[in-house]
């Protein structure tokens, strides 16, 4: 009999820091755990791929625990598919345990994609590098800046390289054939491994007196309809808009005095957030009243990812802070938790039990 056991652990996220639109993302001290047994004496033989899940969470009745439907295990099998092994060995046991809110733009699905992806190259024994494994992640979840902030922590700036004609097509086939449906035939099933260096990604640093308070309402976003509401072109007013405060954030986060009226008028943003109001109650109202004037300790306040939790960037005054969000939210009938939060510096981890 052989046992074997450890633990995949992953970062919450928040994307975008406002003009950083599949730019900027920050790793967040709220963890996706997988506690992984293989166990050769334990049947786990009812799921088609030798899985055992056991799922704590939020909204845990929507998770599926079949192998072959829950994200995380079916990106394990894409990148051990990719690599000649098509199952989990048998006796598998993995305990899922996630505090990040779903569909609420803190990142849940880039962090069930790197555990998965984490999952099946400890699994597979595939000792892929980091780099590496987020050329995988991003076959999957295809903007690289809460996949870039999940797996590498801290506050991250990536983009992604232009590809050969033939290394672009891989990168574009339709995601039912990375994580087959059941509609999905055999034969288009992806079972090689992805380009070579799809991103390249950089860690900033910031500076360690701002937190992240995240305020969460309790409704979900799907951020695939949040980007179905985003235009196709963009005029180049908005584009420079954009461009001029990326420019500025990324090292005014790193200021060791923290310039909070600099820091706000960088997190503006037209690229995304404008468009997305309309699947966000009270988002318009939020971002124009709450700002370093009214409420003083705070830096910024964005959109996190798609939304609908809003990110503010503070020093000081967090719960006043939170409450003037929660308030204006309240007013356009939503209801609201909030969480301080750190940044992650470290992002994604194995840890490996003796
Ligand atoms: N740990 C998880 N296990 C299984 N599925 C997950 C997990 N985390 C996220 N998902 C899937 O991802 C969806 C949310 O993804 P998405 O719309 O991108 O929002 P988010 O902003 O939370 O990433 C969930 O509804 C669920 O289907
Ligand atoms: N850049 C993406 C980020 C989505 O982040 P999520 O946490 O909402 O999945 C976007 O804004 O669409």
């Amino acid at each position: 009999m052989t046992v074997r056991q450890f633990t995949v652990k992953v970062p919450a996220s928040s994307a975008n820091i406002g003009p950083g639109f599949d730019v900027l993302g920050i790793g967040l001290q709220l963890y996706l755990t997988l506690n992984v047994t293989v166990d050769s004496s334990k049947d786990t033989s009812t799921d088609p791929h030798n899985v055992k899940l056991i799922y704590d969470g939020n909204l845990a009745e929507k998770v599926p625990l079949e192998s072959d439907k829950n994200l995380v295990t079916q990106t394990a099998l894409y990148i051990l598919r990719a690599n000649g092994i098509n199952s989990f060995p048998k006796g598998t046991i993995i305990h899922v345990n996630n505090p990040i809110p779903l569909g609420r733009g803190l990142g849940s699905s880039a962090s069930a994609i790197v555990g998965g992806i984490l999952l099946g190259n400890e699994i597979g024994e595939l000792k892929l590098s980091k780099q590496r494994l987020l050329d995988y992640c991003l076959l999957i979840e295809r903007h690289p800046d809460n996949i870039a902030a999940a797996m590498l922590g801290g506050f991250v700036g990536s983009y992604l390289n232009d590809l050969s004609p033939e290394d672009q097509d891989h990168v574009n086939v339709p995601l039912e054939y990375v994580l087959p449906k059941a509609t999905t035939p055999k034969e288009k099933y992806i079972s090689v491994p992805p380009p070579v260096d799809i991103g390249e990604y950089v860690k900033y640093d910031f500076n360690k007196h701002i937190k992240c308070v995240t305020i969460i309402p309790n409704f979900e976003v799907s951020t695939d309809d949040a980007r179905q509401v985003l235009p196709d072109s963009y005029s180049r007013k908005d584009i420079i808009y954009n461009l001029q405060r990326l420019a500025i954030l990324t090292t005014a986060l790193t200021q060791s005095e923290v310039n909070h009226k600099l820091i706000y008028q960088a997190m503006k943003d037209k690229l995304h957030q404008p468009y997305r109001s309309g699947l966000i109650p009270g988002l318009t109202k939020v971002l124009s009243s709450v700002n370093p004037d009214t409420h003083p300790g705070l830096c910024g306040i964005c959109l996190s990812g798609a939304g609908p939790t809003i990110l503010c960037l503070a020093t000081d005054n967090f719960d006043q802070i939170a409450d003037a969000v929660i308030a204006i939210f309240k007013s356009a009938g939503v209801e609201c938790s909030w969480k301080l939060l750190d940044l992650a510096h470290e992002g994604a981890i194995v840890e490996t039990d003796v």
